[in-house]
């Protein structure tokens, strides 16, 4: 017991010898990771360019820049866990050899907690902590070991996570996975720097404050940290530096303090739109006509669900928000699989699932195959398809949606937010009638996502219907109509003006006392969490099928 006691303790952030960080603003720092003049190529496609990056102990470097801009492949270079084609690499300020292997000890200490995670889905969290921290646990009772350091690694980092050692993966959900993979990247016996691709994402706010804190804690202790994210406002919140990366190339490193959100997005390329008012009259006008009804649910009760009635016109974008896994995905299920009597759907659907790694993307396929997959059907004339079109209307969504890599990429070559892209793509370009969006645009850059709003709005003028769940209630200005939920009821009916974020949360929260009271946590998919917004509660957990956006007759 004494050994598995102090090899558990073996999880120690920070190196002895670093200076105590005092976080924001701290100055001359001991570098922990350099890079000079990196250059990384695949096939054509020329990911980074020349870069110089420098990360100290005790600092957050936040690193931003559009889908594809090469974040992910600088991280890996930086973790050593890809080689550089020029230029060189720095570990505690000793040049890392060519040839140098993923493993090598020269990056001991570097450590990455995965966009997509790393995790492997038939192991349970133990086993993977295992895996990933063999060298610091014994050999014999390593589960109990692994058991234990995750357990406490969970409840420092995201208090109320829900997650148990013996927990299978792929039984979790989306955050509660994401959590897992950044308490696997905490743990070793030595960390001089931890990376964080894009952690948020999955994570409701109560996670991310968690996260951030134990960041802080980590930097206080000398860890350097470096933070990708497309969520600006939260880089500049963390971050002591930010650092811009713009086609494969740092164009800008500044510190964080008096860097504003505009800034870092005129410094990224992005071109901002705020929403006008004029928008916002065209989204409340097409609430208030009496469009005939395209979708419903009356009263729906089941696993999840308490009495929920929906209504979703012809045309009209409509959103489902509230706290994360309050049974916005079931309602989403609901109406992609109308099999019960108090749901009713009109035409054709297309679904945009929210976890696309488990349901979403085809990876054997190329963009072309996985954007058109759905569309197909509707461009072949008596059931021949016809080429020409096909590879016309690909064309068309790569280059709407600016899809970095071209149609001729396989999948997997296309970085996270580019193929959340094709998945988006795959829907519209399909000829479904109802569009159901689950939690579509993680991942994807700010740019893109204005352009992606337009889209929507476009669509339903073509008289489509939208059915959108956001974890980002901001989002939910871009909607006609917006159902709060709260513990599997509907708490709230918002349309035109009435939509806010302000207004989103306060009756999220304002009936969160009331219905965990008495609801006993119906809504929760893992029943462990409900009525919190740490996005511990399943998001995905239990759904059954696929959710791959090909169209269902209706
Ligand atoms: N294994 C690979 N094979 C081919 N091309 C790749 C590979 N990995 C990345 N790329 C390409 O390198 C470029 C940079 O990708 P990277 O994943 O680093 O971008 P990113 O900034 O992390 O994007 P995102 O914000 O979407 O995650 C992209 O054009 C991508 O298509």
């Amino acid at each position: 017991m004494g050994d598995l006691v102090m090899h558990v303790d073996n999880f120690t952030p920070g190196p002895s010898a670093a200076p105590r960080g005092t976080g924001r603003g701290a100055p001359e720092r001991r570098p922990v990771v350099t890079a000079r003049g990196v250059t990384k190529t695949y096939g054509r496609t020329r990911a980074l360019t020349g870069v110089d990056l420098e990360v100290g102990a005790g600092e957050v470097l936040g690193l931003v820049g559009h889908n594809g801009a090469g974040k992910s492949t600088l991280m890996r270079v930086l973790a050593g866990l890809e080689a550089c084609d020029e230029g060189t690499v720095a570990v505690r300020g000793q040049e890392v050899p060519d040839g140098t292997g993923p493993r090598a000890e020269a990056f001991r200490g570097v450590r990455m907690a995965y966009q997509e995670t790393s995790l492997c889905p038939d192991l349970t969290v133990a086993e993977n902590i295992w895996v990933s921290s063999r060298r610091s646990l014994p050999r014999l009772r390593w589960r109990r070991a692994a058991g234990d350091a995750a357990r406490r690694r969970l409840d420092e980092m995201f208090p109320g996570h829900g997650v148990t050692a013996r927990d299978r993966i792929e039984d979790l959900s989306l955050a509660q996975r994401q959590m897992v993979e950044i308490v696997r990247a905490s743990l070793c016996d030595r960390l001089d720097l931890l990376i964080l691709d894009e952690p948020t994402e999955s994570l409701g706010p109560d996670a991310a404050r968690s996260l951030y804190a134990y960041v802080r804690d980590l930097t206080a202790r000398g860890v350097a940290v470096l933070l990708i994210s497309h969520r600006i406002r939260e880089v500049l919140s963390v971050a002591d530096r930010v650092a811009v990366l713009r086609d494969g190339a740092v164009i800008a490193e500044r510190p964080a303090a008096g860097l504003g959100e505009h800034d870092v997005l005129t410094l990224m390329g992005a071109q901002v739109a705020e929403r006008t008012g004029d928008e916002r009259a065209v989204a409340a006008a097409g609430a208030s006509g009496d469009r005939p009804v395209m979708a419903e649910l009356r009263g729906a009760t089941g696993p999840g669900l308490r009495e929920v009635s929906v209504r979703v016109g012809a045309g009209e974008v409509v959103g489902l928000a509230g706290l994360a896994g309050q049974g916005q995905q079931e309602v989403l299920e609901r109406l992609w699989r109308p099999a019960r009597r108090d749901t009713s759907v009109h035409g054709t659907r297309a679904y945009v699932p929210g976890d696309r790694q488990r349901s979403g993307v085809l990876p054997l396929w190329s963009v072309a195959e996985n954007l058109i997959v759905t569309a197909m059907r509707g461009i072949a004339r008596r059931g021949v398809r016809r080429p020409a079109q096909e590879r016309a209307a690909v064309r068309d969504w790569v280059e709407r949606l600016a899809i970095r890599g071209g149609p001729d990429a396989a999948m997997t070559e296309l970085s996270g937010g580019n193929q959340q892209k094709v998945i988006v793509a795959r829907a519209f370009a399909s000829a479904a009638d109802l569009v159901l969006l689950d939690d579509p645009f993680r991942g994807v850059d700010v740019h893109t996502k204005t352009d992606l709003y337009q889209l929507i709005r476009q669509e339903a003028a073509r008289g489509r219907s939208v059915v959108w769940y956001s974890s980002e209630n901001a989002e939910m200005v871009h909607c006609d109509r917006v159902y709060v939920l709260r513990a599997g009821r509907v708490v709230a009916e918002l349309t035109g003006e009435e939509i806010s974020e302000e207004r989103i949360i306060a009756v999220s929260f304002a009936e969160a006392d009331e219905a965990s009271g008495h609801e006993g946590g119906t809504a929760g998919r893992d029943g462990g969490a409900s009525g919190r917004d740490d996005g511990t509660a399943g998001r995905d957990g239990g759904t059954p099928g696929r959710r791959d956006g090909v169209p269902s007759r209706g």
